[in-house]
Parts: C-alpha cells; sequence; structure tokens
C-alpha cells in the first residue's frame, strides 16, 4: 500500500499516520494533486482518477447527522463481478437467527480458537453470540466474536448490513479499509461504518475479539449534559487514516447483504483509493483516553457515565446500542456498597472482559469470555463480591488492570444455537449467587 509519495510500499506495524477528531471533515491524498480543488466531481479529476460518493446518510439527513465521502479512485466500486452466495453459517442475522431465550442470566467460558491446521479468517472466525432487530428493518444489532489464526488473503469483506464495532480482545489486528489503515490492539476499538470495504491482516498469530454489528443508526459520541463540553470519551481522540492504495488482484469480495453472505471474484481491488474528503470514514479509539467519571461522594452511580458511543433510537434516551466500558478507575465512596447494585433492567446487556478482574464477578466471568444480562433478568455481584464489598474498610481503591464493556440495547437479546450449544456456555452460572442467604433479623424488643 502506498500512503504518499515518499512512503515504503509496505508500512511496519505501528508507524501508521493518523488524521484526528470524530465526525471531522477530513482530507486526505497518497498522491498530492489527487484531490479536485473547489469541487467535487470536475469534467476530468485529476490523475485520471474516478470521483465516487459513498454515503451513510440519507441526502437530505440533518447536517449533524450527514455523512458521506468523496472517493477518487482508480476504477469505481461498480467495476466488479457477480455474486454467488457464501455459507456463514455461524454469522447469523437479527433475532430471526437465533433460538428462543430463556430468562436467566447466561454467561460464556472464553470463546476457543481454531485449532493451528484449520485456516480460519476474520469473515470465517465471525461468529454470532446474541442478536435482536432485523438488519432490513435497520433495527437493532448482533454480538459477535471472532476467533482467527489467518489473514485475510486477497479476500475484503463490506458489510451492507451494519456499521462494525470491533473490540479486540487478543492479538493485534491491521484493518486495511478503502480509507487506508488503521492498526488496532486490546484495548482500542475500531468503528468501520456500513459499506466500506475492509480486510483484516493478524499482527499476531491468533486473534480472538468481539463486534458490534450495528443495523441501527450509526454511532456517535454521547451528548454530555451537565458533564460539560469536555470529558468521557473526547473527539480528538478518535483517529481516522490516511489515503492508502494498492493495486494487488484479483480479490474476493465477501458482502453481507440482507443477512447472506455472497462473495464474487473481481479483477480490481476494492484498495484503490488514492484521496478522500469527508466524514465518512473508519476510526480507532483508545479507551486509555475514556475521561471516566465517577462518585466522589456517596452511592454507585449508573453505568451510563462510562458510554463510548451511542447508538439512537427513535425513543429519547433509549438506545439501539450504547457502547459503555468499565476502565481502570478510582472508587472512593463513603459508607457505600461500591460495585454495582443487584438490578433488574429494562434495557439488555451483553458484556464482554478484554482482560483483568470485573469488580462484580472477579472470578467465573473471564477474559475472552461473555454474559448476558437480558431486559428484566435479576443480576448483580457474585455471593463472594457481595460478602467482600459489604464488609472491606472503604479506603480509596484502585480498580486497576481491568477492561470490561457492555454492548447495551433496548432490544432484548436472542442467543445463537452456536451460543447455546457451541460448548462455551457456563451451565454453572446462576450457582454464584447461591450464597446470598437470608441474613434477615429483627431487632429485639426493648
Ligand atoms: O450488570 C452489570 O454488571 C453492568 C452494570 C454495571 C453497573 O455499574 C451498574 C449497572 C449495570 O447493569
Ligand atoms: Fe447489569
Amino acid at each position: 500500500m502506498t500512503t504518499d509519495d515518499s512512503a515504503p510500499a509496505a508500512t511496519p506495524p505501528g508507524a501508521l499516520r493518523y488524521q484526528h477528531g470524530f465526525g471531522n471533515q477530513f482530507e486526505t491524498e497518497a498522491v498530492p494533486g489527487a484531490l479536485p480543488k473547489g469541487r467535487n466531481s470536475p469534467q476530468r479529476a485529476p490523475l485520471r482518477l474516478y470521483p465516487e460518493l459513498l454515503s451513510g446518510s440519507a441526502f437530505t439527513a440533518p447536517r449533524v447527522e450527514n455523512r458521506r465521502t468523496w472517493l477518487y479512485r482508480r476504477q469505481p466500486s461498480v467495476v466488479t463481478g457477480a455474486f454467488q452466495p457464501y455459507d456463514a453459517p455461524a454469522w447469523t442475522s437479527g433475532a430471526a437467527g437465533g433460538v428462543p431465550v430463556p430468562p436467566d442470566p447466561l454467561r460464556w467460558h472464553p470463546f476457543p480458537l481454531p485449532a493451528d491446521e484449520v485456516a480460519v479468517d476474520f469473515v470465517d472466525g465471525l461468529k454470532t453470540l446474541v442478536a435482536n432487530g432485523d438488519p432490513d428493518g435497520q433495527t437493532g444489532m448482533a454480538a459477535l466474536v471472532y476467533l482467527c489464526n489467518r489473514s485475510m488473503q486477497q479476500r475484503a469483506l463490506m458489510n451492507a448490513d451494519g456499521e462494525m464495532l470491533i473490540v479486540p480482545q487478543q492479538g493485534g489486528l491491521r484493518l486495511v479499509t478503502e480509507m487506508g489503515l488503521l492498526d488496532v490492539v486490546p484495548g482500542e476499538i475500531a468503528l468501520v461504518p456500513r459499506g466500506v470495504n475492509f480486510r483484516v491482516e493478524l499482527q499476531e498469530l491468533t486473534a480472538r475479539g468481539y463486534v458490534c454489528e450495528n443495523y441501527g443508526a450509526p454511532f456517535r459520541l454521547p451528548e454530555l449534559g451537565p458533564i460539560g463540553s469536555n470529558g468521557l470519551a473526547n473527539p480528538r481522540d478518535f483517529q481516522a487514516p490516511v489515503a492508502a492504495h494498492e493495486a494487488d488482484a484479483p480479490y474476493e469480495v465477501i458482502r453481507k447483504y440482507g443477512g447472506q453472505l455472497w462473495r464474487n471474484q473481481q479483477a480490481v481491488t476494492p484498495f484503490n483509493v488514492v484521496a478522500w474528503h469527508g466524514n465518512l470514514t473508519p476510526l480507532k479509539y483508545d479507551t486509555a483516553t475514556f475521561m471516566t467519571i465517577g462518585s466522589i461522594s456517596f452511592d454507585h452511580p449508573d453505568p451510563s457515565i462510562f458510554t463510548v458511543l451511542t447508538s439512537p433510537s427513535d425513543t429519547p434516551g433509549t438506545a439501539n446500542c450504547d457502547f459503555v466500558i468499565f476502565p481502570p478507575r478510582w472508587l472512593v465512596q463513603e459508607d457505600t456498597f461500591r460495585p454495582p447494585w443487584y438490578h433488574r433492567n429494562l434495557m439488555s446487556e451483553f458484556m464482554g472482559l478484554i482482560h483483568g478482574q470485573y469488580d462484580a464477578k472477579p472470578e467465573g466471568f473471564r477474559p475472552g469470555g461473555a454474559s448476558l444480562h437480558n431486559s428484566h433478568v435479576p443480576h448483580g455481584p457474585d455471593a463472594d463480591a457481595f460478602e467482600a464489598a459489604s464488609t472491606r474498610t472503604l479506603t480509596p481503591q484502585k480498580l486497576d488492570h481491568t477492561l470490561a464493556f457492555m454492548f447495551e440495547s433496548r432490544w432484548r437479546f436472542r442467543p445463537t444455537a452456536y451460543a447455546m450449544n457451541g460448548g462455551a456456555l457456563d451451565t454453572q452460572y446462576a450457582a454464584c449467587w447461591r450464597g446470598l442467604h437470608d441474613h434477615f433479623s429483627t431487632p429485639p424488643t426493648p
């Protein structure tokens, strides 16, 4: 890939350049002069490139929600071959791809990586765990894991069903996208807009992580209300790629379209964009830059203060999906049970753990595993965590070396057959609350 005139053809890991800012209007050219000046589609574009518009919102969407990018490419995307169905039984879509959901809390042991003899790339390694909504209805989301041991070779993925929020848990990834290259490691996340072609290269032998396939409104930063103009995920910490292009071909393009996967063979690489400008772009974000807010008096606040990105639904404050993190932070509340309270929520909660321990479940919820607490399913700290937090001396306490996250949705999730019968389900999960005995006693009457 060539990122500018002087750069070497292959950029070593860690050396990528980025542009900064969530939702910014960027412009970038791998070859100076490739971007037209003062107009988007001149009669003949510079360097004989083809202008192509990619929109991520209706033309008439409000300005604040409007997303589009102009791509200047060596051949337009329309130069392709016909698509045939591609078999990917584990990547199911929406509630219809699931099985009946029990009203129980569910938890999964770490999902196993494929054996080395079997080559599995990012596309083939994606497995839906839980999903709601429907991609054709542009509502809801799926939580998936990817479990892979090979880079995608001469192969690209384009998801027209949803935006993909990639949360690596083990192993770094290089995303080669139409807009350029992004390197992401565990602790960072990547956001690939609906409809953007990308390829995933592994930086280590294996990779495991989570994906939110968001069928609904694109993720955006949450409003900050009384927090003010700074804090939580700050816009400048989101990084966009600079333009890069290659001439390698042929390519197999896998498209997710209408809940199905499709494949073709084409003589053109999708990664032939020499310059682009606009605000529709893949992004990466390092969760270490999240400015965490918490209680400095008493009580355990609602976890909405940890929202990194939100995909709104048509009901204000009731998200299609919130992406929430539980990063390292200080707990200083006085006279407070500091871990999460016991609760039954309207919203449905899918959680994963990147590394370390989660304070409500120090054992049993393990990095690379997951949990599901669906709408109105009771949950909270396990018996050991309850006992420890009820009796500890409340000095300031650092929750360190930990990163958990939650995909929270207004719609109940259905688990998939893989989630229920694939071998990772923790059938003993409910036992973690068995030790919560009735200690009630009435005070002796004087
Ligand atoms: O259930 C969970 O562990 C997630 C969660 C965390 C928290 O601090 C408060 C509510 C909540 O659902
Ligand atoms: Fe919860």
